[in-house]
């Protein structure tokens, strides 16, 4: 089989998502995205727990322009290891208006990571689901963050709400801003004011370095598609709590869903149900993204 066939079960992204309803404040940013080969130019890691379909920066940019955006945080993927090239070659025909969170390898030299600062990289990406990364001993992890502190960089975290407890103190250890995807994972068939959403939003109003991305709707719903209704008050409730402290993403291309694809363009409407007004808007898509990643 050669190496960059698909998974059998690979649900391909949108081809053609609706033109959202919502228009974006001027500036929006796509703060959670990734692209995905091509593998025949950037192959994807001999490590990888999945292969998706090729998802390119061309098509990325394309959504950016449907959906009202004007720049994308591009986030490295596991599929591709800690080989960045695919983000890297993304940001630099972006005309200054990608970003990126790369992975990177414990032996990372302090050259290279001047390096992918140089080319737009601000942050790296700690992945803690089982099911996509191997097991890394915290203290590597911490001696990453201590290296990449010094450059102003962030780190992104992403594990499920079950694994907080376990995480809490690695997590509160960082020196850096922490940045936690898609709202901690939560089980949103759960109350939104119940013991594993509240020990979240204690993590963050007791650290206040602890960003989250209110992303990811259609990975967490249990209701499901299209209106996604159960997830809507947990995203609410982060934004209205921690109005400084939120970003907003597509997850495009969307690996890993099993059951369907969104249509981007709803996941877009979506953003006035949960950021209600145009303050919070004008904050969660444009002023916290540009202080993170433009500053
Ligand atoms: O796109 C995401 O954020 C979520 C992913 C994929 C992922 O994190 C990765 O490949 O690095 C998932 O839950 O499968």
């Amino acid at each position: 089989m050669p190496a960059s066939t698909m998974d059998k079960d690979w649900l391909r992204f949108h081809p053609n998502p609706s033109k959202p309803r919502f228009r974006p404040p001027p500036g929006a940013v796509d703060a959670h995205c990734h692209v995905f080969g091509p593998a025949a130019v950037f192959p994807y890691a001999p490590e990888r727990k999945y292969t998706p379909c090729d998802a390119s920066k061309d098509q990325l940019f394309a959504l950016r322009d449907l959906l009202g955006f004007e720049r994308n945080v591009i986030v490295q993927a596991t599929c591709h290891g800690s080989d960045n090239r695919a983000l890297l070659d993304a940001i630099a025909h972006s005309n200054g208006r990608a970003r990126g969170v790369a992975s990177v390898a414990p032996n990372v030299s302090d050259a290279e990571l001047h390096r992918l600062h140089e080319a737009g990289i601000r942050g790296v990406r700690f992945n803690f689901l089982r099911r996509l990364a191997d097991f890394t001993p915290r203290e590597v992890l911490m001696d990453i963050a201590k290296r990449i502190a010094p450059l102003g960089w962030h780190v992104v975290v992403y594990f499920e709400a079950q694994d907080l407890p376990e995480l809490w103190d690695f997590f509160t250890r960082l020196p850096t801003t922490v940045v936690v995807d898609h709202m901690g994972r939560p089980d949103v068939s759960q109350p939104v004011d119940g013991p594993q959403f509240e020990r979240f939003v204690r993590l963050m109003r007791e650290h206040p370095n602890v960003w989250s991305k209110v992303s990811c709707p259609e990975r967490l719903s249990v209701s499901g598609s299209p209106a996604y209704d159960d997830v809507v008050p947990f995203a609410q409730r982060l934004v209205e709590t921690f109005p400084d402290r939120v970003l907003w993403g597509t997850d495009w291309p969307h690996p890993n869903l099993k059951t369907h694809m969104p249509d981007d363009g709803t996941l877009v409407d979506m953003i006035p149900r949960i950021a209600r007004t145009a303050q919070l808007q004008q904050q969660l898509l444009v002023d916290n993204p540009m202080r993170l990643y433009w500053a």
